[in-house]
């Protein structure tokens, strides 16, 4: 049963005479790991701003656990453990001393602080290296501080602000890996901002894209790729030995049945369909003499969705550029809710 914790209606924020965040619409459910991605200035801050109640917006509002964030801050902040990008910790204190004198000015009981603080390095990894001063800390190790800095507060949200940045490849698997546990385990619901299209996929049931203030799409995967590529959703791509006759080619699979286009570039040929053609295809290859060298089925993740819009808005943009705010709103309008 899906149970909404944060609802976000009509957001919008002004700085002077620019819209950072324009009348944002939407609903994160409990347990949920939703991502907001967008690229540098698309407003993603902005709105963490304002759910936290650090900003007031100019109109709308956002509900977060029921409370209304800009006029009941200090009981979202209660709710809503925040990690912003960079993440100060005293360089001369150990990791459990960092987590301690945090929790203290989170109120925790001066009895229970030390423990709790033990136990948190523990669920971020660091409990081997608790009594090692912050200072000698990876950007890694500093961020697992950090998630830990956030859980000590005890949160039913946390929101976390491009958490990855920095990080090497392997220490990015482990810290979206343990996002993904603290959210199955603890039914934690989990909002990131990134504009690290892989790193989103991964880890996120759901994603929002934002572009010039504005929340272009939002969906999973496969409502985001269903709908951008609705005209042939399925693509086919096929090597072969050799291709003699390239518009010949075309011309067959185009008569298959359910096949919209054939894109032929030396030996590949890129099959896109309305249905799943694959089997079409290969029996078409194998019957007509052809020597297959392989075989693949394309499934669209979010690289193609963010590629496939910035192709278009750039070619738009470049058409003519005060359309783009229009077309985003066009090529996307299908997506939002509102
Ligand atoms: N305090 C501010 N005063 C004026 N303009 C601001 C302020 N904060 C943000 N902006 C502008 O609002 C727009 C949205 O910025 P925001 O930081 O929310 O985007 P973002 O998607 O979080 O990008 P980034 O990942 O670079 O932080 C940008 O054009 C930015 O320059």
């Amino acid at each position: 049963m899906e149970q909404p914790i944060i609802e976000i209606n009509g957001l919008t924020k002004y700085y002077g005479r620019l819209k950072a965040v324009d009348n944002l619409h939407l609903t994160i459910n409990k347990g949920e790991i939703f991502g907001l991605l967008g690229p540098n200035g698309a407003g993603k801050s902005t709105t963490i701003l304002m759910l936290l109640g650090l900003t007031e917006p100019s109109s709308g509002e956002a509900h977060i656990c029921g409370f209304n964030a800009s006029r009941h801050p200090i009981p979202v902040k209660r709710k809503v453990g925040y990690m912003p990008d960079s993440v100060g910790f005293y360089n001369e204190l150990t990791a459990l001393e960092n987590l301690t004198y945090m929790g203290r000015l989170n109120g925790i009981p001066e009895a229970t602080v030390k423990a709790l603080a033990r136990d948190m390095l523990a669920e971020v990894g660091l409990e081997s290296a608790m009594n090692k001063k912050t200072g000698t800390f990876s950007r890694g190790m500093k961020q697992r501080l950090g998630l830990a800095d956030v859980l000590i507060k005890q949160p039913e949200i946390i929101i976390l602000d491009e958490p990855t940045l920095g990080i090497d490849p392997a220490g990015v698997r482990d810290f979206l890996e343990l996002i993904r546990q603290l959210s199955q385990q603890q039914g934690l619901t989990i909002l990131l901002s990134s504009h690290h299209l892989h790193q989103v996929q991964q880890v996120c049931n759901r994603v929002g894209i934002f572009v010039g203030g504005q929340l272009l799409a939002e969906g999973n995967m496969q409502t985001l790729a269903a709908g951008l590529f609705r005209s042939a959703p399925y693509m086919v791509q096929v090597t072969l030995k050799t291709i003699q006759d390239p518009a010949a080619l075309e011309r067959a699979l185009l008569q298959l049945p359910a096949i919209e286009k054939v894109v032929i570039t030396g030996v590949l040929a890129e099959i896109y369909g309305q249905e799943d053609i694959t089997p079409d295809i290969v029996r078409f290859f194998a019957g007509n003499g052809f020597d297959v060298t392989g075989v693949q089925k394309k499934t669209y993740g979010l690289d193609e969705i963010y590629q496939q819009y910035f192709e278009n808005n750039l070619k738009e943009n470049a058409f003519n550029e005060k359309s783009s705010g229009l077309f985003q709103r066009s090529f996307f309008g299908r997506f939002k809710k509102h």
